[in-house]
């Protein structure tokens, strides 16, 4: 069984202003959903909520069709693992991960194999671990947690580019093994979009957008071709790039007016990476509403 996630008019106050501000959300179970937004915009806010680490101002947190708040036995089935892990520094890893077993589904023997696999020293206490190493450890545990609802906030933060790689491979194995609702909330957006289904983009306390990937990567254009020909279109570009005589644009919408025109014009039209089109959709000056 995997969670599904509701909420309903859910704010969270930590002073006068609100880290979250009347937001409904549904997810539906075992899917691996792309948690996006801006510093600050309340990422992290929302997972606590979901984990059951903070209670809502207001509004309704549901996880798996029930309140998350004080119900031990759903709130045993949720892991939310944050950059560095919550750990005792001094603690060697090998005890670090002996102590998942608390949870009742923590797969102990796999937690000892991607130590293996990922070179994390058993011997070495936290304290002692590299930040990377560190990281590897929290994911490993995040993993091995076998949760019905798992969520890393920015877990990869401080592994190296073949870790992070090795990382997603591994949490897409185990996903398919055991499908199961995952978050990931990120800042590397393209490198983990081939690997979601849905992505939710959070903006100054509200969701700004819920859509599928496919819809995501459906709502912009590339466009590359002779530079004359780009520039007679007539296009606003969010971003542009110049190689010799070809230009290549990013636009956030082609109507269909549009894209007959390039094609005419020999222009090669392509999707927009997830990344282009959040910082288009999460400037200021473009925010337009969910
Ligand atoms: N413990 C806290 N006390 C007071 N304000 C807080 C606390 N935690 C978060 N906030 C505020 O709530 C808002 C949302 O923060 P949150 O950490 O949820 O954002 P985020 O999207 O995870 O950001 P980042 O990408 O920078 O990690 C911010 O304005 C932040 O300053």
């Amino acid at each position: 069984m995997s969670f599904t996630v509701n909420l309903r008019s859910v704010t969270l106050e930590y002073g006068a202003e609100p880290a979250l501000a009347d937001v409904d959300l549904d997810l539906e179970a075992g899917k691996i959903y792309g948690l996006l937004g801006r510093n600050g915009a309340g990422k992290t806010s929302l997972l606590s909520l979901l984990a059951a680490f903070r209670k809502p101002t207001s509004g309704e947190v549901l996880v798996g069709g029930e309140p998350v708040w004080e119900n031990a036995p759903i709130v045993s089935r949720v892991a939310l693992i944050r950059e560095g892990g919550d750990f005792d520094d001094t603690e060697t890893v090998k005890g670090t991960i002996e102590s998942g077993q608390i949870r009742p589904s923590f797969d102990t023997d796999y937690a000892f194999a991607l130590a293996d696999r990922f070179e994390v020293p058993l011997k070495k206490r936290v304290n002692a671990l590299s930040r990377g190493k560190r990281s590897v450890l929290a994911a490993l545990c995040g993993l091995a947690a076998r949760a019905e609802l798992t969520m890393f906030d920015e877990v990869h933060l401080g592994m190296d580019a073949p870790t992070r790689d090795a990382f997603y491979k591994e949490l897409l194995a185990e996903y398919m093994d055991r499908p199961h609702t995952v978050i990931l909330s990120t800042h590397l957006i393209d490198e983990v979009a081939n690997y979601l289904e849905e992505v939710v983009i959070v903006d100054k306390g509200r969701i700004l957008r819920h859509a599928d990937i496919e819809t995501f990567q459906g709502m912009g254009a590339t466009l590359t071709g002779p530079a004359a020909a780009v520039d007679a279109l007539g296009l606003e570009p969010l971003a542009e790039q110049r190689l010799g005589g070809t230009k290549s644009i990013t636009v956030a919408a082609l109507d269909a007016a549009a894209r007959e025109r390039a094609a005419a014009a020999g222009i090669e039209v392509g999707p927009v990476g997830l990344q282009d089109l959040f910082i288009h959709l999460t400037a200021p000056q473009d925010r337009n509403g969910a």
